[in-house]
């Protein structure tokens, strides 16, 4: 008979929130000598905070508050205790822990993770750790078995491969009916001492470097999960069983292709390796809002991670980052991802089993392993669970628990202010308001689109028949910037408070020294060169907005040569205004360009969450899906899009 025990239960309390802690730890400068040294881009404030030079102003910086913050100097030994230490006696009480490096390129996940023979990493150190916590518990006396073992795997271009039984093929990622995440088929090792741990992780780990030397720097453009299991069983009736979890995860590191000039396979696996990043962001987003449907499904990673951010782990990130002003962008990306993972509340929960009969010893080679536990409200059947084809259902929204957003937003009020009643009434009312505010603006929104479209002389479903340029009438676009729904164009940490009050979100503290307000792009005064466009005037007439005879809804130029029929100053300026939107816009900012739907637009979120700013207009092409031809369709179209606005 199996039973799942909440630790509050058990402890005889309400159910304990622990959340993500994250850690950021910077590693020492690399400037090789004779190269030329810039000066680090970022430096550490104190044993939390740390502050990186602000990219729209250099004499400013922006600070940031982490758990903890790891200076250059801070040595391996001093990671493990105080961030991966502590948290391993929960896996005896069968609960799941789980540890991810995240960073960029080279920013030193691997060394944080692994290290060398000489400054082990976490991952050795954890694991010998587990054995003493167990011995000390056998030593201890008592009536229970313990078992330890291991599974290793590494997500490649969105495949699961076993790096203890290599071969090619794609575990598929399977989920029970108690919502806990399998991968039938994946190795999984029992291990009867820490050297035994060796003996199978060393080759595995030179199965991913071989691999990788195959495959073109395979090591590096995978996610690497070691996943090491604690089985307690108790010998008398009634036969408990406990098992703990601990995932170790050394993730990839993003790559801007834009520096490392990344093409055909390469180029393939990095944007496999963003997809996850992106969605792992996501995930973080999601689950720190409270909003909306956790997107746990849409990568691999976070799949298999699903209990580790929002579920019943307790987690820690370190991310990693580089001083190197070459690094400036990533480490600016990886904070604001650090921060966003900081408020995420994972519940823990005691997994236990009560049997029958002893389980005894397990096989040496079991397969079909979990690679992952979810909260079960059902037996648990750790020899024959129920297995179920990933189901098409859409995702419990956020933690598997079932905790509602209101209990996860809750957590985070009684954690953080420590006055729930109080916190959760203001809450509540925030939102409602919120949500007021939000109708009355949509509904003025809809009032303005039809004004505008009053006075807009094309009909409405031109630009859905796919044309080019679709002209907006300047009063419409003047009446919605009064409502200050216009878009601003502001990056987003710098992002102008909207009029519109949004529902109260609990971000993580991102907080900028100073914050200078980027000013609304103005709109460029569009002249188009007469004398290189005789055509045009003939071509005006049907289609001439009001007061702006040099507008025209479509140029029927060759598709080639239309830019040549243009004033290079208004050319450059157009692309400027389309590429600020590409690097600062929303959502909805981006959705507003020509031919950009929800798809491409959050293709090039992700794209700049992982990269982050276009340098061009012309990098567009780098996104999935964005062929030479379509940019092109693509530029003509935005460009005399916002000559005509
Ligand atoms: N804290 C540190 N102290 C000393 N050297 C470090 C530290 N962190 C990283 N390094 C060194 O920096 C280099 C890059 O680190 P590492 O390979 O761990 O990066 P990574 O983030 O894992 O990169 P990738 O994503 O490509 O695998 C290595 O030579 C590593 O030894």
């Amino acid at each position: 008979m199996a039973q799942r025990v909440a630790v509050g239960d058990a402890a005889g309390g309400s159910e304990r929130p622990s959340r993500v802690r994250v850690a950021v730890r910077l590693r020492p400068c690399m400037e090789k000598q004779g190269e030329k040294a810039e000066g680090a881009c970022v430096r550490g404030l104190g044993p939390q905070s740390l502050e990186i030079i602000n990219w729209r102003n250099s004499t400013e910086t922006l600070q940031y508050q982490f758990d903890v913050f790891y200076g250059e100097q801070t040595t391996q030994p001093e990671v493990f205790m105080t961030s991966v230490k502590p948290i391993l006696p929960h896996l005896l009480n069968g609960q799941n822990a789980s540890v991810f490096a995240y960073g960029p390129t080279g920013a030193g996940k691997t060394h944080t993770m692994l290290g060398t023979q000489k400054q082990p990493g976490v991952i050795p150190r954890a694991v010998r750790e587990v054995f003493n916590l167990v011995r000390a518990q056998e030593k201890e006396g008592g009536d229970w078995d313990h078992t330890i073992g291991m599974s290793y795997l590494e997500i490649y271009n969105e495949k699961v491969l076993d790096l203890l039984s290599p071969n090619t093929q794609d575990l598929p990622i399977r989920e029970d009916k108690d919502r806990n995440i399998l991968i039938p088929g994946l190795t999984h090792t029992s291990l009867s001492s820490f050297s035994d741990f060796h003996t199978h992780f060393i080759p595995a780990s030179l199965n991913r470097t071989t691999a990788s030397t195959k495959l073109n720097h395979r090591s590096s453009r995978s996610h690497a999960i070691l996943l090491i299991k604690v089985e307690k069983s108790q010998r008398a009736p009634p036969h408990r069983q406990l098992t703990g979890k601990l995932y170790l995860v050394d993730l990839a590191g993003s790559e801007d292709n834009r520096r490392t000039g990344n093409q055909g396979l390469r180029l393939k696996e990095s944007g496999a390796i963003n997809l996850s990043l992106f969605t792992l962001s996501k995930v973080v987003d999601s689950l720190n809002s409270g909003v909306g449907r956790v997107p746990y499904r849409d990568s691999k990673l976070t799949r298999l991670l699903q209990d580790s951010l929002g579920g019943s782990a307790h987690s820690v990130m370190i991310a990693n980052i580089a001083p190197e002003q070459a690094y400036y962008f990533d480490t600016f990306n990886a904070l604001n991802f650090a921060a966003k993972s900081k408020l995420i509340v994972n519940k823990p929960f005691v997994r236990e089993t009560v049997s029958s009969t002893v389980s005894g010893k397990r096989g040496r080679q079991e397969q079909g392993h979990e690679a992952a536990t979810q909260p079960q409200k059902k037996r648990f059947k750790e020899k024959q669970p129920e297995e179920q084809e990933e189901s098409s259902e859409p995702a419990q929204p956020h933690s598997p628990a079932g905790s509602s957003v209101l209990s996860r937003l809750l957590a985070l009020e009684k954690m953080m202010m420590g006055s729930p009643e109080r916190e959760r009434l203001n809450l509540l009312k925030t939102v409602a308001q919120s949500r007021k505010e939000i109708q009355k603006l949509k509904e003025k929104q809809k009032e303005l689109e039809k004004k505008a479209q009053a006075c807009n002389p094309f009909p409405a479903d031109q630009k859905e028949q796919g044309q080019d340029v679709v002209i907006h009438s300047k009063k419409g676009v003047e009446a919605l910037k009064d409502t200050g729904m216009f878009r601003t164009n502001l990056p987003p940490l710098y992002r102008k408070p909207s009029t519109a009050a949004k529902p109260k979100r609990q971000q993580a503290v991102v907080s900028p020294l100073q914050v200078s307000v980027v000013q609304p792009i103005q709109q460029c005064a569009v002249v188009f060169k007469p004398s290189l466009c005789p055509s045009m005037k003939q071509k005006q007439n049907p289609q001439v907005v009001e007061g702006k005879e040099n507008l025209v809804k479509e140029l029927s130029v060759p598709e080639s040569d239309w830019e040549s029929h243009l004033d290079t100053s208004v050319l450059v300026k157009s692309k400027e205004k389309i590429l600020q939107i590409l690097n600062s816009g929303t959502l909805k900012d981006l959705k507003t360009l020509q031919l950009i739907g929800d798809k491409k637009a959050k293709l090039i979120m992700g794209w700049r969450e992982v990269h982050g700013q276009f340098s061009q207009v012309e990098d567009l092409q780098k996104i999935e899906g964005i062929t030479v031809k379509r940019f092109s369709s693509f530029i003509k179209a935005n460009i005399l899009s916002t000559i005509v606005k």
